[in-house]
């Protein structure tokens, strides 16, 4: 039996025992448990046990997660379908030197990191003005990765957040950009440019956009305009001066970027000295994943347990649920993270996947989630994992009894999935109401909650710029060790390709230029409509 098959054989021994009866050890939650520098992952409300762990661990020992992990850190072209190294780790481990091609890429990622700090700084103090004085707002305009991080963290962070107003556009949708810019100024705003190959359709499209809009008001339009990326050539055929350019190399990958340029807009949102902090996490995080043993490895944990639910037990989809409305747009934020690296059907080597991809992740904050879609985690028919997200302290001291009941639901929520509430519990409820025979039984069965449903849960101190760069490291690294395991490569994107090219076929078509010769009768209907022709 290969290690699949021995899990797997593991998993039908134990799947009908309760998950609760587990917690009869009363050693449970803490042996079920990682501590990471101050943060604590608990996934004692799983089905995992002593053996069902030394499995898991077998499996990314097999897969040889450790030299692989190494590969990575010490920019080895691991990314073999681009021939790239993948360093993003680089950006946030400033003390070392990391040595691609006979060379150490660490000077220039120091010396981008000084030009981004000076021109926050700048920004921030009001020492670089806009043409109508001070600049009051930042527009970073970038999709996907470009977009995503630092949008999320800007919204994690707001509290830190004390330098101009940040604003982002990222859809082609002429609604974004407009929306987005009606209410600010040209002569107080900065637009940054954020596209790692400067060649995004929407985001070179907005770009234009955002021009002619300054240029409808300021005369110098070049001078409120910044760039990140790594196509410098093209930065510069658009008309940005180099002083405000900032490049990163193609060993970062545009959803793995938010540590290096792709981050300036975080950091003029938080300032420099919290960007570095943000970096630090980050760092520590690295560290724990190097050096840990795998049983006591967050990253290495959090992957298993994917693994586990996931590959395993079939579950094909994750909630994601942080208890924290600043983290509202983790979610998406992961969704690109980890759907786009582990979305993939074949190996590394080109040969089908022998197990399944990775899975649908999504999520909302709590509270919210819990008056919306929690009844289908309660009683749907189909199991979906929880990971819940959760500090012990918010930022408002005020309303601390807030941040009490936001905690109460979340425990609540996660031992409801645990226990759920039996047939006979529900009759009792029911019986105390007042009702007796078929009614009784009938109104019952509708009460029941099946539980014994599976949830994990990750507990932070407090969100601070640090806690943020962990947590992002974090779910990095997991999405690097269950790739390694199902032998993905987790640093390209090919699926993203077909659309665009077609995207671009049917733009003449729907402009009236082309006939569409070749496409299927849906689309040319539906063209036909959209061009309002019947
Ligand atoms: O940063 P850019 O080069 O503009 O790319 C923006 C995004 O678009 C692509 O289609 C990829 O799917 C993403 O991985 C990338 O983050």
């Amino acid at each position: 039996m290969n290690r699949w098959d021995t899990l797997r054989h593991h998993h039908a021994e134990v799947r009908d025992r309760a998950i609760l009866t587990l917690f009869d050890d009363p050693a449970r939650a803490g042996a079920f448990s990682v501590d990471a520098d101050g943060l604590l992952f608990d996934y004692s409300k799983t089905n995992i046990d002593v053996s069902g762990r030394a499995l898991l661990i077998a499996l990314a020992e097999g897969a040889d997660v450790a030299a692989r992990r190494e590969a990575m850190f010490s920019g080895a072209r691991i990314n073999e379908t681009e021939g790239r190294a993948v360093l993003h780790t680089a950006l946030r481990n400033l003390d070392a030197s990391v040595i691609v091609d006979g060379q150490d890429v660490m000077p220039p990622v120091r010396e981008t990191l000084g030009r981004m700090e000076a021109f926050a700084r700048d920004l921030r103090t009001g020492r670089a003005r806009g043409q109508g004085g001070r600049i009051t707002d930042v527009v970073n305009i970038g999709i996907g990765g470009s977009d995503l991080g630092p949008a999320m963290a800007c919204l994690a962070l707001a509290p830190y957040c004390d330098g101009p107003r940040l604003h982002f556009v990222s859809n082609v949708d002429g609604a974004h950009v407009h929306d987005v810019l009606a209410p600010l100024d040209p002569e107080t705003t900065m637009i940054i440019i954020a596209s790692k190959t400067f060649t995004t359709i929407e985001t070179m499209t907005n770009a234009e956009a955002a021009r002619r809009w300054m240029a409808s008001k300021v005369s110098d339009t070049g001078r409120q305009f910044a760039a990140v990326s790594s196509a410098l050539d093209r930065t510069s055929a658009f008309g940005i001066d180099g002083g405000r350019v900032f490049g990163f190399e193609d060993w970062v990958g545009g959803r793995y970027s938010m540590w290096g340029p792709v981050g300036l807009a975080l950091m003029i949102a938080i300032g420099p000295e919290r960007f570095r902090e943000f970096l630090k996490g980050g760092a520590a995080m690295d560290a724990h994943f190097r050096s840990a043993p795998f049983g006591q490895n967050m990253p290495v944990m959090l992957a298993l347990v994917g693994i586990w639910h996931n590959q395993i037990c079939g579950h094909a989809s994750r909630a994601v649920l942080p208890y924290e409305q600043r983290l509202s747009r983790l979610p998406a934020y992961l969704q690109q993270l980890e759907m786009e690296s582990n979305g993939k059907r074949v190996a590394m080597d080109g040969t089908d996947l022998v197990e399944n991809s990775g899975p649908v992740v999504w999520g909302e904050p709590g509270t919210n989630g819990q008056h919306a879609f929690y009844q289908l985690i309660h009683q749907g028919t189909r199991v979906i994992p929880c990971e819940f997200l959760l500090g012990a302290q918010g930022h408002e001291p005020d309303l601390a009894h807030q941040h009490r009941l936001l905690a109460a639901n979340c425990l609540a929520q996660a031992e409801a999935l645990l226990r759920g509430r039996s047939l006979d519990q529900a009759r009792a409820i029911m019986a105390a109401k007042g009702l007796s025979g078929d009614e009784l039984e009938r109104q019952a069965r509708h009460r029941v909650f099946p539980g014994d449903r599976p949830s994990t849960m990750l507990v932070y101190p407090k969100l601070t710029p640090f806690v943020l760069g962990q947590i992002i490291a974090l779910y990095e690294h997991r999405v690097f060790v269950e790739g390694v395991i199902l032998g993905i490569n987790s640093f390209d994107q090919w699926g993203v390709e077909l659309g665009k090219e077609l995207a671009l076929a049917l733009e003449p078509v729907l402009k009236g230029e082309s006939d569409g010769a070749g496409k299927d009768g849906s689309t040319l209907r539906l063209v036909r409509r959209l061009r309002g022709e019947g």
